[in-house]
């Protein structure tokens, strides 16, 4: 198996309107490479904050530019509430962005929510394996693990991503592609999250951050700063097979302006 990886591009905008303009014309041109190259697009998303800065993807030119019937769409962790629930990643996602582009239904990956947290996320598993079958989803040649064309991160004032907590042993998982936890130190507990061999074998991922409380974690995150109680954070386990941006704006990446 192959084992080079990918690279690492921080960019840093004035504002966060910025941020969503750019992660707009990002994501609109991997969409065209992708589909051109393979015929579909696979993307993954987070629940918080990285919906709303969505928003330039779903208003002209891109709205209408996108070949939208070629998307897929997962998600890299689920809280394990009613798909209808305030909580509800995919509530997030259906009423800020896919509700207004016309992504085949069939081709959007909400997890089970009759199931418990293991129930969803061995189903979730199961359904992957499924994709990797009819060749929706390739193989990583260097992890062997499904490789996803783009993932949209966040990443939480912790250092979390995903729901991969720094305190929870699940961050450690090597095996599982899917995984759950019925005690988030973020509310609710009980969620299913991606585990690090499945996030770290896209092709592209993105991590969006924005806002001043994040940016010491930032620093953290860049390697600028040691992590508080000396124990790295998820975030800064996260790597791309292709490609690594940070989209960071202005008070996010307040504190790394002193240090490069
Ligand atoms: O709970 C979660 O938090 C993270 C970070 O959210 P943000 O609002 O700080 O951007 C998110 O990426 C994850 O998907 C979500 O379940």
């Amino acid at each position: 198996m192959a084992t080079q990886k990918g690279k690492k591009t921080v960019l840093k905008f004035d504002s966060e309107e910025d941020v969503s303009k750019a992660l707009a014309k990002y994501t609109a041109d991997l969409s065209e490479k992708f589909i051109k190259q393979k015929g579909s697009f696979t993307v993954v998303l987070s629940g918080g904050s990285l919906i709303d800065t969505m928003r330039k993807l779903v208003e002209p030119p891109y709205k209408d530019s996108i070949e939208w019937s070629k998307w897929w769409i997962f998600w890299v962790d689920e809280r394990v509430v009613p798909l209808g629930h305030d909580d509800s990643n995919y509530k997030l996602a259906l009423d800020g962005f896919l509700s207004k582009v016309p992504i085949s239904f069939s081709n959007i990956y909400a997890i089970n929510d009759k199931e418990s947290p293991e129930g969803a996320a061995a189903d979730y598993e199961a359904r992957l394996k499924k994709l990797v079958e009819s060749k929706v989803l390739p193989l990583s040649a260097i992890s062997g693990f499904p490789k996803f064309d783009l993932m949209l991160l966040g990443m939480g004032p912790d250092g979390h991503v995903a729901s991969l907590f720094p305190s929870r042993p699940h961050r450690h998982e090597k095996e599982r592609l899917v995984t759950f936890i019925t005690d988030s130190p973020k509310p609710p507990p009980p969620r299913i999250t991606f585990t690090f061999p499945v996030i770290n074998s896209a092709s592209e991922i993105a991590m969006v951050v924005t806002g001043a409380e994040i940016a010491n974690m930032v620093d953290v995150a860049l390697g600028n700063a040691s992590p508080p109680d000396g124990i790295p954070p998820p975030c800064t386990e996260v790597s791309a097979e292709e490609e690594l941006t940070w989209f960071l704006d202005k008070d996010a990446a307040s504190k790394l302006q002193t240090s490069g």
